[in-house]
């Protein structure tokens, strides 16, 4: 199955190479507004293949999306030390403005993945563009928060990080909420689980790994200069769900038409994923303080989102 990827930069290209390596999709097309880095990404990549699955990677313009499945949308710009998620709202929005019509034009039965920050008001931004169905537009969101949180409590607990069982939610950016009331290790009930092992869970260390999940990106990008690997095999995972329609749960973000109070806004819910993108938001049971944060969140996106006009 075909996938597209608009944006052949750091994220787009790891998404590329994720998929790849783990056999996702028989054909990536690339495309990017400077052709030759696509063409260059494209090649890089395949010159993996012979290592990996026997996917067909190349670089092409809008009219090699006939019939894709998924296009993932990575284009425009990303954080500079300094800048937050937010920040890049205006300038993706007039790369989407372009992008989003192109892709439209030629695959317009595919579910369109948005990466692109800030993720859950280009969602929006996607959804209002296309004129798709919520569900068939779906940003990344908090995928890659969850990955992170599970990652730290999983360090913490000195357990893999595919046996913690908990969300990020909200937005993907500053007011982003982790979800403790609900988390499991196991089946068993974070905090206790922790105490079990001799690695407690107290409220100082909760925030010490809630702030370093939220400030992942920003530790990341004064580092290196962008954050790419791990959105990379989150997409590359959202991909594969909907081409085998997996209907697994991931926290991505979908347009829904009331959350919190607050009409028109995406943000990131344990949702079910597959063929037709995310079919089924859920909503977990969460205390008092997680109730309020998940509000603050979407007020965040919502402030936003209708600032813009189409
Ligand atoms: N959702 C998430 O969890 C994450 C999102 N991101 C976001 O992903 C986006 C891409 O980041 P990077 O790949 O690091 O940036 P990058 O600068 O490496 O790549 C962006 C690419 O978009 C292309 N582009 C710009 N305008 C275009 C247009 N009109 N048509 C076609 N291509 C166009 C550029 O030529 C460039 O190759 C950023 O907004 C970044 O903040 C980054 C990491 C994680
Ligand atoms: C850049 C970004 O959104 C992240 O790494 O979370």
């Amino acid at each position: 199955m075909k996938v597209g990827i608009v944006g052949a930069g750091q994220v787009g290209s790891s998404a590329a190479y994720a998929m790849a390596l783990m056999g996702v999709g028989t054909e990536i097309v690339l495309i990017d507004r400077d052709a030759d880095l696509a063409e260059a990404q494209a090649q890089d990549i395949a010159h993996a293949i012979p290592f990996a699955e026997p996917v067909i990677v190349r670089a092409a313009g809008y009219d090699s999306l006939t019939e894709a499945a998924v296009v993932i949308i990575a284009a425009g710009v990303s954080q500079k030390p300094g800048e937050s998620r937010l920040d890049l709202l205006d300038r993706n929005v007039a790369v989407f403005r372009e992008v989003v019509g192109s892709v439209m034009t030629h695959a317009p039965d595919a579910i369109l993945l948005v990466a692109s920050n800030p993720v859950d008001v280009m969602t929006f931004a996607t959804w209002k563009l296309s004129g798709l169905a919520a569900e068939r537009v779906v940003g990344s969101g908090t995928i890659l928060d969850t990955a992170r949180f599970r990652s730290l409590l999983g360090a913490h607990l000195g357990i893999a990080p595919q046996s913690v069982h908990a969300y990020v939610l909200g937005e993907h950016g500053d007011s982003e909420v982790s979800i403790w009331s609900s988390a499991t290790a196991g089946n068993v009930p974070i905090t206790s689980f922790a105490d079990q092992v001799g690695r407690p869970l107290g409220p100082e260390i909760r925030e010490e790994i809630g702030q370093n999940v939220r400030d992942a990106a920003y530790t990341i990008i004064a580092g290196k200069g962008a954050t790419y690997y791990g959105i990379g095999a989150g997409l590359a995972r959202i991909v594969r769900a909907i081409l085998d329609d997996e209907k697994a749960v991931f926290s991505v973000s979908v347009t829904m038409p009331e959350i919190c109070g607050f009409s028109e806004v995406a943000l990131s819910l344990p949702r079910i994923v597959g063929k037709d993108g995310a079919i089924a938001d859920l909503m977990p049971a969460l205390d008092e303080g997680e109730r309020e944060a998940l509000t603050a969140s979407a007020k965040v996106i919502s402030d936003l989102s209708t600032s813009l006009t189409f």
